[in-house]
């Protein structure tokens, strides 16, 4: 009976829901939010204009962009638990900080139990004012300093590196960061966004979404991708040592991080973006090691890759960050600053006429048998 039932392991290219959210062609390598191409709005939009755009589906005049900052702004803060639980994990990852405290916020706050679409707005607008003051603040005490206050003068991008250094950043730098938080704001059907709507699929609330989403995230498959592409360039050293690392990597069969993606089969156009920026920083700061590292495993890759193995998103953004000094167990809660605008309208576009998604496993265990006393086993 069952001989003939398709498995679709990993659920590979099976629709499972329809969302007009983003667009991905995976084979011609584009990527566009709200029929926008990504490209455009890495030049033009800031991460303010591209929340609104996602969870509000058009781009926002003014006053409607003035009053969605003001609302992420008058979100910049943090119940003084959230300092206590941040105190009592601090040697965690902050990746399990940082889901820790945004699980302790559903308990603390009871806004966060509401849901539905207008709910699911104004709590995901609070968390993600909220997600970055958690990540800076775990940053600081961990580093023996006081959580550093926010700044309503500031951009999202650049209250972010304020919280996180006490300095102001210079222009150049809260750009790259804006434009690193629009790149990774949305992106369909991933792994971590449809976590999130499993979880939203049983009427669960916003902030148990998020937390399904961040634990999803952590994995190395997803975006723990650019902490391990960091330690894989520190591995390697120098250009010339890359290939003997790329074929030591191939020859055991084991996938060589920042390569690969479920979707694309050209190159992630987000990695563009990235690799632009990697080369520009590494050549003002006199450091221009990096990106010679990441082009040595680039080339490296060419004999062995297939049609359609490229670099994806991650390959690049950790270089990034260590340029800004920023340390490498940062990276994917970065990733979770920029991701939340997309977990947000995944959660909505979920709950608009909700539906259970439970697929089904094919049973291959033992047939039915009879019970076994424990004296007899
Ligand atoms: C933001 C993001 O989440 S982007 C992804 C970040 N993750 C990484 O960079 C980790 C490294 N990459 C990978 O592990 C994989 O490419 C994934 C998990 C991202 C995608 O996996 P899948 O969609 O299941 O790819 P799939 O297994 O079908 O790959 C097809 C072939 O390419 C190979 N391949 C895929 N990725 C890689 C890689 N990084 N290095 C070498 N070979 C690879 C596979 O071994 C497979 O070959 P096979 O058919 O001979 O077994
Ligand atoms: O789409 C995916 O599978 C992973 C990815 O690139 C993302 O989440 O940005």
């Amino acid at each position: 009976m069952t001989e003939n039932v398709k498995i679709n392991r990993g659920l590979k290219g099976i629709y499972f829901e329809r969302s007009g959210v983003s667009h991905i062609d995976g084979t011609k390598g584009e990527l566009s939010y709200r029929g926008y191409s990504i490209h455009d709005l890495a030049a033009n939009a800031t991460f303010e204009e591209v929340c609104y755009l996602l969870i509000h589906g058009e781009l926002p005049n003014t006053e409607q962009l003035s009053e969605f900052d003001a609302a992420l702004k008058a979100a910049r803060t943090l119940p003084p638990q959230i300092h206590d639980i941040i105190r009592a994990t601090v040697d965690g990852h902050p990746m399990d900080v940082l889901r820790t405290a945004v699980s302790a916020l559903a308990a603390l706050e009871p806004a966060s139990q509401e849901t539905g679409e207008e709910a699911f707005i104004a709590n995901g607008i609070r968390l993600t004012s909220q997600v970055p003051m958690i990540i800076a603040a775990h940053e600081n005490i961990r580093n023996g300093r006081a959580p550093i206050a926010a700044d309503p003068n500031l951009s999202h991008a650049a209250n972010w590196l304020w919280m996180l250094k006490g300095e102001k950043p210079s222009e150049d730098a809260a750009r790259l960061a804006d434009v690193d938080f629009i790149l990774h704001a949305e992106h369909g059907a991933n792994a971590s966004s449809f976590a999130a709507r499993v979880t939203i699929g049983t009427e669960a609330n916003l902030h148990g979404a998020i937390v399904t989403a961040l634990s999803t995230l952590a994995g190395p498959a997803h975006g723990g991708a650019a902490e391990d592409v960091m330690k894989m360039v520190h591995e390697i050293g120098t250009p010339d040592k890359a290939a003997d690392y790329v074929k030591a990597k191939r020859k055991n069969r084991e996938a060589v991080t920042g390569f690969g993606h479920r979707v694309y089969r050209a190159e992630d156009p987000r990695a563009r973006h990235m690799r632009g920026g990697v080369k520009k920083l590494g050549d003002e700061m006199g450091a221009p090691e990096w990106y010679e590292i990441l082009q040595a495993v680039v080339d490296a890759m060419k004999p062995y890759a297939r049609h359609g193995l490229n670099v994806n998103v991650d390959f690049y953004s950790g270089v990034i960050y260590q340029l800004h000094g920023i340390p490498m167990d940062l990276y994917v809660p970065i990733f979770a600053i920029g991701r939340m605008p997309g977990w947000i309208v995944q959660c909505v576009e979920q709950q608009r006429g909700n539906i259970l998604i439970r697929p089904l496993t094919l049973y291959n265990g033992p047939e039915q048998r009879d019970w076994i006393d424990m004296q007899d086993r």
